[in-house]
């Protein structure tokens, strides 16, 4: 009754605008802000790890997805601590001071000069460097992870329950602000954010409903369910009478308001098993999409590329849920959340589809590299005159002076003899590297080496070229280069500039931004509205493990499946996600909408408790009407 007393002051405390709590606004901001923080830092991290750490692509992929897994997974840590321990409040104010020092941490990780003795602009002890981002990156995740179930369920719990429009509103402006803060981090550092996101969040402190924390209620949930295992198991023999739900196997021991609950989150988390697959496609688009644009052209398209998800984000969720949604309701078609989200999972699918297009057009023109048993040779020639080159046994070239081979010759050998015809005529054996490309460079004069150097001090020259992405070059440096003014270097392409443009990954940003309003959106409001009032944090964090699973199978595929083309696997990943879709579309199929509020009531009520029941009533009919003044408040100051 006293705990009861003080909710209902705090509810008093609420403040409105336009009919939504003003609380609201500072949840948004701080989400904003953090996203911000954390998009603006994953947006380059496997770049980060492919050409600072200068690991491969595999393992530069495995540790991004390892990394957004953990992300994940700490939701669960974070739904503990806030209902069982500090509240959802505290719990965001302290991770978000974990999240801080985990950027910081990492940031120091990016300085290569703190082990660059040498100053060659490489650092010299990886290990530090590697050590440091990865207690960055953990620290990052204890962070983010930790604070997100709770902020949404935190944002959810300043609405009543007659404000379910209101409600869905405010998960797609949350959705817009986490876009907008990725957006925007794409653009401008976002090293100040999370010291932001705290700010703010302090900021609204007065204004907020807080919900003291409950108990541990995720041990309870494992301690009745681990009861209703135990006593079902012991009641196994026929003579024991069938009970509706195996979860009514813990009757004997516990509250029926409590297994009601769980029965709720169960059925949710059940139709949750398949949907990991979905995440599994759309987050490769910070590893594999990103890897692929990077054997693709185009320079400003590559700054577009990187924003156009929350772009499309911003742009898309206005007009699904004024357009589209309501336009499909307008036809008598019933487009339940659970159908928006099979749909969103088929858009997923369709547009891995669309990257496998896309690499099969760069496939033709990456260069053919050599196979572990060939060898590849180009050959450079810097003499005066055209060259007639013949390389043992079959091979002739005609090469330009100052000019080389089109392209690299391939051999199935390795020891091969190079014959050139100047006078007297030279021949040289050599023996190739297995595997490997080499170049040979014929010298200006084939019997007297010379060394050039191009020096920065008293002579200099400026050499400048654009550079395609992706291409190789030897540039040949003859001894009269400070007399003309570098005229003469000489620049041999080894490996051609990427020529599939970047705009190409469009329709496939377009098809995975589609499928993510259809699946992510609904599924963030399907997964608040179908929780009982103590367990949102705890479903929100169910929830935000499917992302978690989802990026441990791309490890898992990545590392085990190795198919050897990359087109494949996109098709292999596209194939799985309709698999799947359509074992959910069966699983929604039977899945029936609830009211947790109206069941929790009808509990309540077969315990007897209607009196404090009908107190909440009155009290809700009081905020209504409170409410409802608000609003018509706002509206005569608007008139
Ligand atoms: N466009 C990416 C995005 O909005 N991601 C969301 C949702 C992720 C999730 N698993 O729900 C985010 O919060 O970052």
């Amino acid at each position: 009754k006293v705990q009861h007393s003080s909710a209902i002051k705090k509810k008093k405390g609420r403040r409105y605008c336009c009919g939504y709590p003003i609380s609201i606004f500072f949840i948004v901001v701080n989400e904003f802000c953090e996203r911000f923080s954390y998009y603006g830092m994953r947006a380059v991290l496997v770049l980060y790890f492919r050409y600072f750490l200068l690991w491969d692509d595999d393992l530069a992929t495995s540790i991004y997805h390892a990394f957004v897994a953990l992300c994940y997974l700490t939701p669960i840590l974070g739904a503990i601590i806030a209902d069982s321990w500090l509240g959802k409040f505290k719990t965001i104010i302290y991770l978000s001071i974990v999240y801080a020092i985990g950027q910081v941490t990492m940031a120091i990780s990016t300085i290569h000069d703190i082990t660059d003795a040498n100053r060659d602009g490489t650092p010299d002890n990886f290990t530090f460097h590697i050590a440091l981002s990865m207690l960055g990156l953990i620290l990052i995740a204890l962070g983010t992870g930790g604070i997100k179930p709770c902020v949404a369920a935190f944002g959810g719990d300043q609405f009543q329950e007659h404000q379910s429009r209101q409600l869905n509103t405010f998960f797609s402006v949350f959705y817009l602000c986490i876009n907008a803060g990725s957006l925007l981090s794409t653009l401008i550092t976002p090293l100040k954010s999370v010291a932001s996101t705290l700010m703010v969040f302090i900021a609204g402190s007065g204004m907020y409903v807080k919900t003291d924390p409950e108990g541990n209620i995720m041990w309870s949930v494992c301690k009745c369910i681990g009861f209703a295992i135990k006593n079902r198991f012991r009641h196994r023999s026929s003579s024991y009478p069938k009970r509706e739900h195996w979860m009514d196997w813990a009757n004997e021991k516990y509250d029926k308001l409590l297994i009601a609950q769980i029965k709720m989150v169960l059925k949710v988390l059940f139709l949750y098993i398949p949907l990991p697959m979905f995440w599994t496609l759309f987050d490769q688009k910070g590893s594999r999409w990103t890897l692929q644009a990077t054997t693709m052209s185009g320079d400003f398209v590559s700054i577009l590329i990187s924003t156009v998800n929350p772009i499309l984000i911003l742009t898309l969720v206005p007009i699904m849920d004024r357009l589209i949604f309501p336009l499909i309701q307008k036809c008598g078609l019933n487009f339940s959340p659970l159908k928006r989200m099979t749909v969103g999972m088929l858009f997923a699918a369709m547009a891995f589809v669309s990257a496998a297009l896309v690499q099969i057009e760069i496939d033709k023109t990456l260069p053919n590299f050599p196979s572990s048993s060939e060898s590849q040779l180009k050959v450079v020639n810097t003499y005066s005159t055209t060259l007639n080159v013949t390389i043992s046994p079959n091979e002739h070239l005609l090469i330009e002076s100052f000019g080389s081979s089109a392209d690299y010759v391939t051999f199935d050998h390795q020891d091969i003899t190079v014959s050139l015809n100047t006078n007297p005529v030279i021949t040289k054996a050599f023996s190739l590297i297995k595997g490997g490309r080499q170049t040979l460079i014929i010298p200006s004069d084939p019997t007297v080496m010379r060394d050039f150097v191009l020096r920065h001090g008293e002579q200099w020259c400026e050499f400048s070229r654009k550079f395609g992405f992706g291409a190789s070059y030897t540039f040949l440096i003859p001894s009269t280069v400070f007399s003309d003014d570098c005229e003469s270097i000489t620049e041999v392409e080894d490996m051609k500039p990427n020529s599939v443009h970047m705009a190409l990954q469009i329709p496939q940003y377009f098809l995975i931004t589609t499928g993510e309003v259809m699946f992510s959106v609904t599924g963030l409001q399907f997964s608040y509205s179908q929780a009982p009032k103590n367990m949102k944090s705890v479903l929100q964090a169910g929830w935000l493990c499917t992302n978690a699973v989802g990026n441990i199978i791309v490890l898992i595929v990545a590392e085990l499946g190795k198919l050897p083309k990359q087109w494949a696997e996109y098709l292999l990943f596209a194939s799985l996600l309709v698999a799947v879709s359509i074992i959910f579309s069966i699983m929604a199929y039977f899945y029936t909408y609830i009211d947790p509020a109206e069941i929790e009531a009808q509990v309540r009520k077969e315990q007897g408790l209607e009196p404090e029941e009908m107190e909440k009533e009155t009290l809700e009919m009081e905020e209504k009407d409170e409410d409802q003044k608000n609003e018509q408040g706002v509206k005569q100051t608007k008139i």
